[in-house]
């Protein structure tokens, strides 16, 4: 902020303020209210693609929230548009249970009236006779009630003034369905089942406003939602615009069995007549599901757009907004229209909703990474399933406009706003369609936006002051002080389950990715094979060339896999610059200043220390195709570093991320099958006892479980006896009497291995050693391994949980142990053979535990477990 002459000159060009009389700037004039006043002179909007000149006048506002002083926010969208940003409301949004002031209501009621009665041309004696009827009841009870008529036209009239509706030509055929006397749960369910049949109208739509009980809340953003749940990989299923709605749901009692959940599966509509009074949840009954499934006129996107099984609700039915008439906030008042075909395309395809454009281009082989966008395929798919959308509502004989024919409505819409009102708010950011916007006509033209009475408001969420959550807990029936217990005893269990984590995840093996990229393309592939890599439990270090220390390196084993573009004539891209310039100069690089005998030994294999893969990104349109990969391939080998598999090209002429896909599958299975990450090295093992002095109520530090000492779990000794040869007796052993052998030798053989053996690449390799005692067999007898977690970890764990009941048998409904396919019966059985204590845990696993986590060190500590 300040006075600078652009500061100045922007403010010129607002309407809003009015320059002759606008004092001198300073943190006061701040809070200056705008307002579209008649002495301001009218203001000339442009029509860029016409030339049209329109003189507009303005409505008279003296609140206008979405621009400051020397801030133009029209792009500043305070609504919901990723499930983990907050929402925020616009000082627009009201609050639940804001008590209205009695001269607001009164003004605005008068407001209201003199436009109805000047809009519907009523007479001059019913117009008084209502004013005085109304200020009467509102100076008795400090509110009025609107006549059926009043609301559907102030309804319309919210419709024609909610800026950002590109559908407004048709405000006038807004019908009003009036349902305020409503007062059960159950009547508003059959209202909305009836609202949905009225506006379905046999596919034709018609366009509607159910009006309830203006204290009733529908709690379903939308009549029609896809659910969303969050995975156990992290992942979502659904639609991720309502994550939370769905929690929402599961915590009011709805629920989906995890085997029969989708991607597609109906949130119920939960409804709420009074705000103390609990909301229920209905399921809407099959025959007013109305959804439509797309299919595509051409064969080739056809079949893919029917695998991927997209489809999307026949109308929308928005139940989350207020409408303001008069006065009076109406909290209750679902409205439908019809769709543009650009909204569900955005459903679809929007990469924090449901995101199909990547699956439908691998369906249809397409390429769509950052080296393909001057192919514009991601422009095309778009544009294809825009395409299905109108074809299929079309078949389906479901009205649904196209965004050309919107726009040409409402330039229409604009023109007869501009003659009979001087004006109409418009939000241009809104209007202007997500897909061809150059080739719309709104685009071309010039809008202003602010707030004109009746509109659309919105409104808190209404389980915020409902608190769902305090209800679940009470309904869970803990008392508080057993709480505090349950939490204190999470804490402790989180603490011991970090302990056999971090161990588990220091001994991960370290691969370096690095890249060089000139646009970005290497270096979203190199993302790509860091979040693999981390996914499959290695600890993978994603950094440029040029910041790995190749030459100061201290010659311990290390895997880089490395990804790079090239730029200019052959040479390096971005961060790779520094390296090609070592590599063409490997002797002024490797030592002028040593002396002769350690020059010769260093220039010999400096890279000895150097397991590499070379995946090069380029453009055979190029002389030098791939030539920075090439070069760091050949001169890696010659300086003694070991390929850890081909040096491969990926042509951004020839589905290059095909070829990368291959290169990256490929270096993962060697990688995994050379060097196992769930394998512990000996070298780390400790063997100090865990401390579980912890007594009730004590304050749980989560750092504690950083500390080196405190990891002290048993791993794999070198020699464990598993259990006493309790097979003393000779005679003949069968599977259900088998011979239990003595381990005598459990040794992993990392180091030694064949690392070109196609080893199984899930698992570690070990020399184990049973004590058979001179036992004689026959072919076809065989060696079974039962593995087992430690007795030392299964103990500590039981006492940190605080099970006392280890060993009582579950009940056989028990969560636990049908969990297990009740295979195992006691919760001593399933941690000594089901779960997996020493299991390297997934970025998942410790963002669950660091939830726990009491202060934001403790919390990043623990994620930084997974990413590192
Ligand atoms: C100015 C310019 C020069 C390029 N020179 C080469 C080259 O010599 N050899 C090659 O294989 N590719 C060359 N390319 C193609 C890029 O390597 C290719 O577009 C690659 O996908 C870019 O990856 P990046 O986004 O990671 O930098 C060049 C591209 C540009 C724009």
């Amino acid at each position: 902020m300040g006075n600078s002459s652009s500061t100045k000159k922007n403010q010129s060009k607002c309407p809003f303020i009015n320059n002759e009389t606008s004092p001198p700037l300073s943190k006061a004039n701040d809070e200056i209210k705008l307002i579209w006043t008649p002495d301001i002179k009218p203001l000339k909007l442009r029509n860029y693609q016409t030339g049209e000149i329109a003189e507009v006048t303005g409505p008279i506002t003296n609140k206008y929230n979405d621009c400051r002083q020397h801030v133009c926010t029209s792009t500043y969208m305070p609504l919901t548009t990723h499930p983990h940003q907050t929402q925020i409301k616009t000082e627009n949004s009201i609050n639940e249970f804001e008590s209205l002031d009695e001269n607001y209501v009164k003004k605005e009621a008068h407001n209201f009236l003199s436009i109805y009665h000047n809009d519907m041309k009523t007479s001059e004696n019913d117009y008084e006779k209502r004013l005085k009827q109304v200020n009467l009841e509102i100076e008795k009870t400090g509110t009025y009630i609107h006549k059926t008529d009043e609301l559907e036209y102030g309804c319309q009239l919210a419709w024609r003034n909610s800026s950002r509706c590109i559908n407004r030509l048709y405000w006038r055929t807004f019908k009003a369905l009036d349902h305020r006397n409503i007062r059960t749960n159950d009547e508003m369910f059959k209202a909305i089942c009836d609202h949905i049949h009225f506006a379905y109208n046999g596919g034709t739509l018609q366009a509607s406003v159910l009006i309830m009980n203006p204290k009733s809340r529908v709690w379903s953003s939308q009549y029609f939602r896809y659910a969303c749940y969050e995975q156990s990989d992290g992942s979502l299923l659904g639609d991720p615009a309502n994550l939370e709605l769905t929690k929402i749901a599961i915590q009011v009692g709805w629920n989906k069995i995890e085997e029969k959940r989708t991607q597609w599966d109906l949130l119920p509509i939960i409804v709420q007549v009074e705000p103390n009074e609990d909301p229920s949840w209905y399921e809407l009954p099959d025959d007013l599901q109305f959804q439509v499934f797309l299919s595509h006129p051409d064969k080739k996107y056809d079949t893919a757009i029917k695998s991927l099984g997209l489809r999307w609700f026949a109308q929308p039915y928005v139940s989350e907004k207020a409408i303001e008439v008069g006065g009076i906030f109406y909290r209750c008042v679902p409205f439908s229209g019809w769709f543009m075909e650009t909204e569900i395309g955005r459903n679809l395809c929007d990469i924090q909703r449901y995101n199909f454009i990547p699956k439908l281009a691998d369906l249809l082989d397409m390429d769509i990474t950052a080296a393909a966008n001057s192919q514009l395929n991601i422009d095309r798919l778009y544009v294809e399933i825009n395409a299905s959308i109108l074809y299929s509502f079309e078949k389906a004989k479901i009205a649904i406009v196209d965004h050309h024919t919107a726009a040409t409505g409402f330039m229409k819409f604009m023109k007869a706003e501009i003659k009979q009102r001087g004006n109409t708010p418009c939000d241009w950011v809104w209007i202007v369609p997500p897909i061809s916007s150059g080739m719309s006509s709104v685009f071309h033209q010039e809008m202003l936006n602010y707030v004109v009475k009746p509109r659309v408001v919105d409104q808190n969420e209404p389980w915020l002051n409902y608190t769902p959550m305090k209800k679940h807990k009470d309904l869970l029936g803990i008392p508080l002080n057993k709480r505090i217990r349950h939490r204190w005893l999470i804490l402790r269990a989180a603490r011991v389950i970090i302990g056999f984590a971090l161990v588990a995840v220091k001994q991960r093996i370290s691969v370096n990715v690095l890249y060089a990229s000139s646009s970005g393309t290497a270096y979203s592939y190199a993302q790509q094979m860091y979040k693999q890599l981390l996914y499959i439990g290695y600890n993978p270090l994603l950094n440029e060339l040029d910041s790995f220390k190749f030459l100061q390196h201290n010659n311990e084993r290390s895997i880089n896999l490395i990804i790079t573009s090239t730029f200019g004539q052959g040479n390096a891209s971005d961060g790779g610059i520094k390296l090609e310039e070592w590599l063409k100069n490997p002797e002024k690089t490797f030592g002028k200043n040593s002396n002769e005998d350690k020059l010769i030994s260093t220039m010999r294999s400096p890279l000895m220390w150097c397991t590499y893969a070379v995946c090069a990104i380029g453009s055979s349109a190029y002389p030098f195709y791939c030539g920075f990969g090439k070069l760091i391939d050949d001169t890696f080998e010659k300086l003694g570093g070991t390929r850890l598999i081909p040096f491969t090209m990926c042509d951004a002429l020839n589905q290059q991320f095909k070829s990368y896909n291959q290169w990256e599958t490929i270096a993962i299975h060697t990688l995994r099958s050379i060097y196992p990450h769930a394998c512990l090295r000996p070298e780390i093992l400790s063997t100090s006892s865990i401390n579980t002095n912890i007594s009730p109520g004590q304050e749980v530090n989560l750092n504690n479980s950083f500390r080196s000492d405190y990891n002290s779990l048993e791993f794999y000794p070198e020699k464990i006896k598993i259990q006493q040869n309790q097979s003393e007796e000779k005679g003949v052993f069968t599977k259900d009497k088998p011979y239990i052998a003595t381990v005598i030798q459990n040794i992993e053989l990392i180091e030694n291995e064949d690392k070109s053996s196609n080893i199984d690449n899930e698992h570690s390799v070990r020399l184990i050693v049973f004590d058979t005692c001179g036992l004689s067999y026959l072919p076809g007898d065989h060696v079974c391994i039962l593995p087992e977690n430690s007795l030392t970890n299964i103990n500590n764990l039981l006492l940190a949980c605080d099970w006392k009941i280890d060993d009582e048998r579950l009940d056989q409904h028990c969560s636990l142990s049908s969990f297990t396919n009740n295979k195992y019966n006691t919760i001593r059985e399933i941690l000594t053979y089901y779960i997996d204590l020493n299991i390297t845990p997934k970025p998942h696993v410790l963002n669950t535990i660091s939830i726990y986590a009491k202060d934001e060190n403790e919390q990043r500590n623990i994620l930084e477990l997974g990413i590192p």
